[in-house]
């Protein structure tokens, strides 16, 4: 169902106990309702803060998220983590895709693929994250590009599986430089990513696909940006790690 959203991807940030403390606030946050109603709110943290920040979360419109997955289902894999084992620590969803996995770790569609089919097999919510480089939007290919990731990663899920789906649109250039996208921008991006999933999966579908936008989203700047009617909330990195900050952000989410 299409959903006002707030996430936030704590990225390689935060401590064991800084990060318990942290989701600590955020819960108390959404639980005093401080003009966040009506927004769920997803933290996506490290591995090793899952199990404690899952067992922790007191409120239904908050959730865990784990920021990747692995492949495969077990096994000897040195190092990786499953979806079973996400889905086991009491996170209910999970990132994939996010350009810095595509980039720094060569992660393919192909890859997105099997991890998505990991998720899905767990139960777990998916946040899938696509996005073009600035070459690519100097270049006026970013439609393209992006459709393109959209047709590899998901598009051989049956409607029924892309329903647990989140699309967060993320411009590459815009990620951590300070540099966001116009609200127009955005608002262009997103609608026609939902024309694509209209075009895959019929306009019912794409009328309840939340599409999230990411990328130096800030108190300053999320209330334009949300203003747009294809965005439904955003994936925030930076402004995430601060507690008032992400609070500002769930708040301008809600107002609209
Ligand atoms: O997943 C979050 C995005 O990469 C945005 O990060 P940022 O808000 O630090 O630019």
């Amino acid at each position: 169902m299409r959903k006002k959203i707030v996430a936030g991807n704590w990225k390689m940030n935060k401590t064991f106990a800084e990060g318990v403390e942290l989701a600590r606030e955020v819960n108390d946050y959404v639980r005093y309702k401080e003009g966040g109603e009506g927004v769920l709110v997803v933290l996506g943290t490290p591995f090793i803060h899952l199990a404690k920040v899952a067992h922790n979360i007191t409120e239904t419109s908050l959730m865990v998220a784990a920021q990747n997955c692995a492949t495969e289902k077990a096994g000897a894999y040195t190092g990786e983590v499953s979806a079973d084992m996400i889905a086991s620590t009491g996170a209910k969803c999970v990132i994939l895709g996010h350009s810095e996995r595509r980039s720094y770790y060569g992660e393919t569609s192909p890859i997105l693929v099997k991890k998505v089919a990991q998720a899905l097999d767990s139960k777990l919510e998916i946040i899938f994250c696509v996005g073009e480089v600035l070459e690519e939007r100097e270049a006026e290919k970013h439609f393209e590009v992006v459709k393109q990731q959209l047709t590899d990663g998901l598009f051989n899920l049956t409607p029924e599986q892309f329903a647990h789906v989140v699309i967060a649109y993320e411009p590459v250039w815009a990620i951590g430089t300070g540099k966001t996208a116009t609200p127009a921008q955005a608002q262009e991006m997103h609608a026609f990513i939902r024309s694509v999933v209209a075009e895959k999966y019929g306009q019912t579908v794409a009328n309840e696909t939340s599409i999230l936008y990411g990328g130096s989203c800030n108190p300053g700047n999320a209330d334009a940006i949300f203003s747009n009617p294809d965005v439904d909330g955003g994936l925030i990195g930076g402004a995430s790690l601060k507690a008032a900050d992400f609070f500002e952000i769930i708040k301008a989410r809600a107002k609209h």
